[in-house]
């Protein structure tokens, strides 16, 4: 699973903005970021995205398949992180990871190794016998990021990865999110946070009230105002 397409996709809510005919297009091998401002309808999207949202129109499709009728198996390779890290507050991070690896479908023989490796490439060796309801909020988002990321997914969406992460926590999603990439994932990625976009992305859709409004390049200097100036002419066009 590596390419992840919406073709004018919308769902309205009652009192809320919702998403608006958006098209997008996730690539093997890039990470494209989506930013906007709080209620701009990211996690909207990214449900949409995962099939856990139905559409009011316009469709998702996943390597071509619409997101309704992708089977169970080729879910094991996608991995996602939308919303609340998912954990069972009672099972210690190793058991929680075991069994986000199971779900995945990985063989049993290679569950030991996978959790391992995830204990170490995100820092959390010190909790790995820690019940995960005990965690400190940034290393529960550590734990959710690693179970979404440690089956080396060909499909990977992440809803503000870095949210409560302390800067070391911060570098840490960013390389495993460029390791994924760099072995040919398709990465979907939200953030509030441009700084940390611009050194991740290779591709930035900006969205506002529901709407894709444009893209920006990771190298653009200042991107902050660059961002703002558009959010602001978006919302004059509305006005
Ligand atoms: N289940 C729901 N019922 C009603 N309105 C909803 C629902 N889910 C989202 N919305 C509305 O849709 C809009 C987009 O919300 P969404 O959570 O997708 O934004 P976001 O860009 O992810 O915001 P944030 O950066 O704050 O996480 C908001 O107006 C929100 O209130």
């Amino acid at each position: 699973m590596t390419r992840l397409e919406t073709r004018a996709v919308s769902r309205a809510f009652a009192g809320g903005v919702g998403v608006k005919n958006v098209s997008i297009v996730v690539e093997q091998g890039e990470v494209h970021a989506l930013v906007g401002l709080n209620g701009a309808g990211k996690t909207t999207l990214m449900r949409l995205m995962l099939g856990m949202l139905r559409p009011d129109s316009g469709s998702v499709t996943i390597d071509g398949v619409g997101v309704g009728a992708v089977v169970s198996s080729a879910w094991a390779s996608v991995g996602h992180l939308v919303e609340t890290p998912f954990a069972y507050a009672e099972l210690d991070t190793t058991s929680n990871l075991k069994m986000a690896a199971q779900l995945r479908l990985t063989a049993p023989s290679a569950v030991g190794n996978m959790v391992g490796a995830a204990v170490e490439e995100f820092g959390l060796a010190s909790f790995a016998n820690v019940r995960a309801g005990r965690l400190s909020l940034g290393n529960k988002q550590r734990l959710g990021v690693a179970a979404a990321l440690q089956h080396n997914p060909g499909l990977v969406v992440l809803d503000e990865p870095t949210n409560a992460l302390d800067p070391a926590g911060v570098i840490l999603v960013r390389e495993a999110i460029r390791r994924r990439r760099n072995d040919g994932a398709a990465v979907l990625v939200s953030s509030h946070h441009l700084d940390e976009v611009t050194r991740v992305a290779d591709r930035i859709s900006v969205m506002n009230r529901g709407s894709i409004i444009g893209t920006l390049e990771p190298s653009t200097p200042d991107i902050e105002r660059a961002f703002f100036a558009a959010v602001l002419a978006d919302d004059e066009t509305r006005a």
